[in-house]
């Protein structure tokens, strides 16, 4: 019986990067899947009980933690990845703020239609995307991770979101060459690989928009 649980609906969404880091730690979980139709319908008790009404949850045995970004770092500070001194955590946390400020905006137009729509949010992503080039740049000239000198939470959640973007705009990368050796690095390490090659992940829509 794996000690984790994610309880979250059936698409790569908030769960995916706390997916990736748990799969290429070589930890095993349970995906407990909530249907969008029940839960919209009011029929899930959970929704009234989740911390803050949503979802993902993610239990570790009896311990039970809300928010993506909780539940990532949590997971950080368990498996050591949360880098190596105060200044280094205070960096990847930095980087996980700004893929989140990306992922709100990418949320924004896929999950939820607000402005500025696909199109314009296609063609303005070469300047939310160039401070991450950056950012490897500076950081040992971008052959390693998204900060520090070892993997973190961060590089999951930036794995993460790299990916959802490339599958709404395969090109977006094209001029970023960092970023596209990154993402070859990173699923290339053979657990990763294992988990991104498997018929769950595969099968597993990466929006709720996906979802059949
Ligand atoms: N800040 C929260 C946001 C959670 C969130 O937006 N959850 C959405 C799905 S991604 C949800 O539960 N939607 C259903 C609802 O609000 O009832 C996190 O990072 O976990």
């Amino acid at each position: 019986m794996p000690g984790y649980v994610i309880t979250y609906f059936p698409v790569r969404g908030r769960a995916e990067a706390m997916r990736l880091l748990l799969a290429d730690q070589g930890a095993e979980w349970k995906d407990d899947v909530v249907p969008l139709q029940k839960w919209f319908a009011g029929e899930v008790d959970l929704k009234k009980t989740a911390v803050f009404g949503q979802l993902p949850q993610m239990k570790d045995g009896e311990f039970c933690l809300y928010q993506s970004n909780t539940i990532l770092r949590y997971l950080g500070r368990k498996y050591d990845l949360c880098g190596s001194n105060i200044k280094e955590a205070a960096v990847i946390d930095m980087v996980n703020d700004g893929v989140e400020d990306l992922r709100q905006k990418y949320a924004g137009v896929v999950y939820y239609n607000r402005e500025p729509g696909p199109e314009k949010y296609i063609e303005e992503l070469p300047t939310h995307l160039s401070p991450f080039e950056r950012l490897l740049s500076q950081n040992s000239k971008g052959s390693g991770f998204i900060a520090g000198n070892k993997i973190s939470f961060a590089d999951y959640n930036f794995l993460d979101m790299l990916q959802n973007h490339q599958h709404l705009a395969p090109d977006c990368l094209k001029s970023f060459p960092l970023m596209l050796a990154y993402l070859d690095r990173m699923t290339s390490r053979p657990k990763l690989k294992t988990y991104l090659e498997s018929d769950t992940r595969k099968n597993c829509p990466i929006t709720l928009k996906d979802v059949k």
